[in-house]
């Protein structure tokens, strides 16, 4: 086994222009950051009990059982080694990779709900339970027959004032509640979200704590039906889940009610908004925006290290096989996607600070940061968990024939990843949700209103520069100007299809659907301009060391160029650029590419993923990819013995048998 870095990638560290823990020290904010990541990193990675088989080589039920088993040994040595709760994430990710685990939804969407949704004297009684995993839960919402739309979720809980109870109850098949994830065969309780009927009348969907399975043997509780939903297209190692409930009766104290109420008598005591119950989806789009920026960062950083060790083909006679990355066709496969790995890292941290500072407004009663929050992280949840999805196949196809093996990492983290732009809100639901928020913010700005957030830029109408004035393609002023000005345009043209469509007779909802496509396009166009912009304002950081501002403006101008050039029709649309401003941009981003060649593998070395937490033989730091394609190889099941049983069974026949009609 070589024990050396292949000499391709050493070259490549060597002559890169800056030193990579500088943008690692940027990327998680600040050198003790980095060291505490790599501290408890290496303590999961090194530690002997989290061993084990190569998922890949497992069923989906063996899947489930090592990591049911090994994420509760990390709940364990999580509380045994005193982590503190805002690096837990660091040792977390080094022990489950990108691979969903039982308890993700206990830790990701039942505890949030018990603290967004629940009144004191409930968390008082629930929350330490949650908290010491003496309870484990989950957030059940999605019906067969609904997920985006919320308001038609069937199962009900009717108050019986009599008994001072919750009827739960599941009334057709399509109310079976299905999908929710460690549902199946983990969770004792669940956040249960069901329409609240009080003396007959609907109030919505709200969300109830109930108890699914009995603590002591942890058979489901009369009136229970519960399973596992069966395969899914990745997410093996989670037991996503279907529910339904035949009349179960709960205490009226089991509806969270920080904000809704029902007291003893049946009176309803109305929310400040009823969208607050949708919180925990909020939390989470957020978080998806952070996700998308790091799955990205995985795919490019496996594509673009194999790409420097693979070489394929002469590109002159004679000479020596090139590297594939010196191919520049393969360098627009993949730079565009490293620069977008960077915008969607920096752009989470800015969802993620918007959200803390708007979720803690809302919790001191103040609601009127939900609006933009709601569209904001709906519109970002979208555009990145689409981009990373395009972004992970073209990296998979980037790395050839190996790309398609399981050793390369890459369709485990594909098929793990694709469902963040269906799950917490299909992606064109969100952007039609973001688009909600544009129209009546544009409607707001024709009124005289002054507009404040995201949406600001939509009060001043931008005019088209005048013909013939030659720009520099590569300022990013110039760039976030463009963006801009499409964005505003887009959002004023939908504005404008919507009207026309209401003019043609249409009422409201038949012309929302009408010119929806034209929505979506607005969404994504405010979308992109937010990402855009927050990545050059990030580089307006006067502590930003010099030495790796340079390489990060390049990859904003690619960023933002690329996203220029594949959109170009709508920069050309109204003339704001010209056929010379795009032919420019074009030829700006061969440049950038050609400049940002000699630092990409420095690049993706400084989104610092340990090989462990990578788990991909392509994308080893070492770059050692071939010799371990043929350990990862032998080691899979067909090769335990020289001759598989099969042989016995089925093929020595079949050949005796033709051998002996000849
Ligand atoms: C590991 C992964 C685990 C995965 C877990 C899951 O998937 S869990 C399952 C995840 N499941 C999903 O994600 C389901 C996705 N579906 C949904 O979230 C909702 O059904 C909906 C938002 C699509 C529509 O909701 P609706 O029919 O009730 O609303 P409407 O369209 O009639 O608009 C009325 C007003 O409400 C506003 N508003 C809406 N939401 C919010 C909010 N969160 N905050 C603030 N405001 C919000 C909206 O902007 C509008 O404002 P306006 O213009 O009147 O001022
Ligand atoms: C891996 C995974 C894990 C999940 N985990 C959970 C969980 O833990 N808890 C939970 O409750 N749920 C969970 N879900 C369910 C998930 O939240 C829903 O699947 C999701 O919200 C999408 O809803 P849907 O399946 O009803 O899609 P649909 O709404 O049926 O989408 C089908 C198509 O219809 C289109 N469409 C629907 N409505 C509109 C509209 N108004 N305008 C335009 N187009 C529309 C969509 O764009 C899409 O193209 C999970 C799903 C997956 C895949």
């Amino acid at each position: 086994m070589a024990a050396t870095v292949n000499p391709d990638l050493k070259k490549e560290r060597e002559n890169s222009s800056f030193d990579p823990n500088k943008i690692t020290s940027f990327l998680y904010g600040g050198p003790e950051i980095v060291k505490k990541k790599r501290e408890l990193e290496s303590l999961a990675l090194n530690d002997p009990d989290y061993q084990h088989e190569d998922l890949n080589f497992m069923s989906q039920e063996q899947q489930y059982e090592t990591f049911l088993k090994k994420t509760l040994l990390m709940v364990t040595k999580v509380r045994e080694l005193k982590i503190d709760v805002a690096d837990r994430h660091f040792y977390r990710s080094a022990v489950i990779g990108t691979n969903p685990d039982p308890l993700g939804l206990h830790v990701g969407m039942f505890l949030p709900t018990l603290y967004g949704q629940a009144s004191q004297e409930q968390k008082d009684k629930w929350l330490k339970m949650a908290e010491n995993f003496a309870i484990i839960g989950t957030y059940a919402q999605t019906e067969m027959g609904h997920g985006t739309f919320l308001r038609g979720l069937e199962t009900t809980a009717t108050y019986d004032p009599t008994t001072q109870e919750f009827v739960i109850n599941t009334p057709t098949i399509t109310a079976y509640k299905w999908w929710p994830g460690g549902l199946g065969k983990t969770s004792n309780y669940c956040v249960l979200m069901a329409q609240l009927y009080i003396h007959g009348k609907s109030y919505g969907p709200h969300p109830f704590m109930v108890q699914i399975r009995s603590l002591q043997d942890h058979k489901p509780l009369p009136g229970v039906t519960v399973g596992d939903i069966g395969p899914k297209f990745g997410y093996g190692s989670v037991d996503n889940g279907f529910l339904a409930f035949n009349n179960v009766r709960i205490p009226r104290e089991n509806m969270l009610m920080k904000y809704s109420k029902v007291e003893p008598d049946g009176t309803y005591v109305k929310p400040p908004s009823t969208k607050l119950a949708y919180g925990t989806m909020v939390q989470v789009r957020a978080n998806i925006v952070v996700n998308s920026g790091r799955v990205l960062a995985k795919a490019v950083t496996i594509a673009t290290r194999y790409s420097c060790v693979r070489r394929q083909s002469e590109m002159k006679p004679g000479h020596p096989e090139p590297q594939v990355l010196d191919y520049v066709t393969q360098q627009y496969k993949l730079f565009p996607y490293l620069a977008a790995a960077y915008a969607f890292w920096l752009t989470g941290q800015t969802m993620m600070s918007v959200y803390t500072t708007s979720s803690n407004q809302i919790s001191k009663g103040d609601i009127s940061a939900l609006p933009e929050l709601h569209a904001l992280s709906a519109g970002l949840k979208a555009l990145s968990s689409w981009v990373a999805n395009v972004g992970m196949e073209e990296c998979r196809m980037a790395c050839g024939g190996h790309g398609y093996s399981h050793a390369s990492g890459l369709p485990r983290l594909y098929a793990n990843m694709t469902p963040g732009a269906t799950y917490e809100g299909e992606n064109t639901v969100m952007m039609l949700q973001t688009a909600r928020y544009l129209m009546k913010s544009y409607n707001q700005s024709l009124q005289g209103e002054k507009l404040a957030g995201s949406v600001a830029y939509l009060s001043g109408v931008q005019p088209v520069p005048a013909a013939g004035r030659t720009r520099n393609m590569l300022d990013l002023g110039v760039l976030c100007d463009a963006y801009r000005h499409r964005a505003a345009r887009l959002v004023h043209e939908a504005a404008v299809q919507l009207r026309n469509e209401r003019q043609a007779g249409k009422d409201q909802p038949d012309a929302w659907n009408a010119a929806s496509v034209d929505l979506v396009k607005a969404a994504m166009a405010h979308s992109q301009y937010f990402v855009v912009k927050n990545f050059a304002e990030r580089l307006t950081d006067s502590t930003l060391d010099s030495s790796i501002s340079d390489v990060l403006t390049r990859l904003c101008q690619l960023h933002a160029l690329h996203g220029l050039v594949t959109n170009s029709g709508d920069f050309l649309e109204d003339g704001y650029l010209t056929g010379t401003d795009v032919r420019q941009a074009r030829r700006h981003i061969n440049a950038l590419m050609a400049k940002l060649r000699p630092d990409a593998v420095a690049l993706v070395d400084a989104f610092d993923f340990p090989d462990g937490i990578l788990n991909s033989v392509l994308g080893r730091y070492d770059g050692n990819v071939y010799e371990h394609l043929l350990e990862w190889a032998k080691a899979s099941p067909l090769n335990k013995t020289d001759v598989h049983q099969s042989y016995h069974k089925y093929l020595k026949p079949f050949l005796e048998d033709n051998r002996a009609k000849l």
